[in-house]
């Protein structure tokens, strides 16, 4: 399971395993290389694989007989699989130490232990750091840059595999906090699994919108229904896993949505009853039947007060984004590309915005801070039409 650094308490990690090289495996394999870990993986899906490799992620795993073990497995694949991938890692001697990475920890568990697992070295993890893409094609190897990562060993763990899995969510920047399994699956349905569903219940209020609802749209909609975007069959598995705790936090925020509704529908009524008989004087009467839209906005305002990293504590890069407007048409964002090659810039991230019918989109570069005055010069000396500050 690792050495012992003496003196620091810490333990030294050299070879992990990572099986599933997804969107989560394969962010924890790049984190794990920039400490200049020696990764192996493996995925049933050959084209993850590969991808993965060339991303330098690691190399494929080769079990030969009588290969030395990795210090720790990390099984990165969908919950309802953990448990058989760890008996069977566990039964061919892989590692020394195994965790998961799994958004679920008490079915987990429960699953492993009725395999009859090797609970003394299995520590289950959870990082709370995602997407809303899977693969490997969208893992970054800063997801999980001062993000809590959840551990829920059971009694049976021996402290030394706590320790190593604690290092593994510290090489990848995280802050490991140890929880009962039970504990983390209530505090996830508040914090992740039932936030997941009201964004997919507005999401899904998209469905039948009128194109010019939807030309409005701005970030607002595009912030609350960001992780809508996920994959449906990923998370009906984390739902089902968790479905107790999420079912009781969605009866809440059910009641205040019907509250609100109810008030509103309310106000509205008196509202006509205004526009027909003008009385002034029953206005106060529709102030007290807002009483429930005002409560919800200011025990929501205070709620979202109450989310830690506001202050510092994320110590994501933070990087600039500069626009700049490219004709629609072949070649524009390779000569963009070779532009910034030219001038010596990296672009960390880029999206671009294109409005369908217009001849032109904006490409949104993102950039290190202390580069975005040599790439803006160097665009707009070759022409480009590039707009820093905006
Ligand atoms: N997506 C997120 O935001 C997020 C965040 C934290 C934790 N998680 C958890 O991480 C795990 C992986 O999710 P992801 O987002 O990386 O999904 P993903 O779809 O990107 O990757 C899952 C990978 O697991 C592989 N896989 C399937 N069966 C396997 C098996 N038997 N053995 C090994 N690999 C297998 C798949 O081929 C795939 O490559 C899930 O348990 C999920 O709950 C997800
Ligand atoms: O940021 C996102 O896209 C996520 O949904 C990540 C998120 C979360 O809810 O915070 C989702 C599920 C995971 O199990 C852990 C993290």
């Amino acid at each position: 399971m690792g050495e012992e650094t003496a003196g620091t308490g810490r333990t030294v990690l050299r070879r992990v395993s990572v099986l599933g090289t997804g969107l989560i495996g394969t962010s924890i394999a790049l984190a794990l290389r920039a400490r200049d870990v020696d990764v192996t993986l493996s995925d049933p899906d050959p084209a993850s694989l590969r991808l993965a490799c060339d991303l330098g992620a690691g190399r494929p795993m080769d079990r030969t007989p009588g290969s030395a073990p990795a210090d720790i497995a990390v099984i990165a694949a969908p919950p309802a699989v953990v448990p058989a991938v760890l008996r069977q890692a566990q039964d061919s001697g892989l590692a020394q130490v195994y965790t998961d990475v799994a958004s679920v920890k008490s079915s987990v568990l429960e699953g492993a232990e009725r395999l009859g697992c090797d609970m003394a070295t299995f520590v289950p993890g959870h990082p709370m750091g995602g997407r809303e893409k899977h693969g490997p094609g969208a893992a970054r190897a800063d997801l999980f840059l001062g993000r809590s990562w959840a551990l829920c060993p059971t009694g049976k763990a021996d402290p030394g595999s706590v320790a190593a899995v604690t290092e593994l969510a510290r090489l990848c920047g995280a802050d490991p906090l140890v929880l009962e399994a039970g504990a983390h699956d209530r505090a996830v349905a508040l914090v992740s699994h039932a936030p997941h569903v009201a964004s997919s219940a507005v999401a899904a209020r998209l469905v039948s919108a009128g194109e010019t609802a939807l030309a409005l749209a701005g970030q607002g909609v595009r912030d609350v229904t960001r992780i809508a975007g996920g994959d449906p069959a990923m998370w009906e598995e984390i739902l089902t896993h968790n479905a107790g705790p999420v079912a009781d936090v969605l009866r809440e925020v059910a009641a205040d949505l019907a509250a609100t509704a109810e008030a509103l529908h309310a106000q509205s009524a008196t509202a006509a009853t205004f526009a027909s008989e003008a009385d002034p004087a029953s206005e106060s009467g529709s102030e007290d039947g807002m009483q429930p839209v005002r409560d919800l906005l200011a025990r929501g305002r205070s709620g979202h007060g109450r989310i830690p990293g506001k202050h510092g504590a994320v110590r994501r890069p933070v990087y600039t984004v500069i626009p700049v407007v490219i004709p629609d048409e072949p070649g524009a964002l390779g000569r963009l590309f070779a532009a910034a090659a030219t001038a010596g810039v990296n672009i960390e991230d880029v999206r671009i915005e294109h409005t369908p019918g217009l001849p032109l989109g904006v490409a949104e570069l993102y950039l290190l801070p202390e580069a975005v005055d040599t790439l803006a010069e160097a665009l707009s000396a070759e022409g480009w039409s590039v707009h820093p500050g905006v």
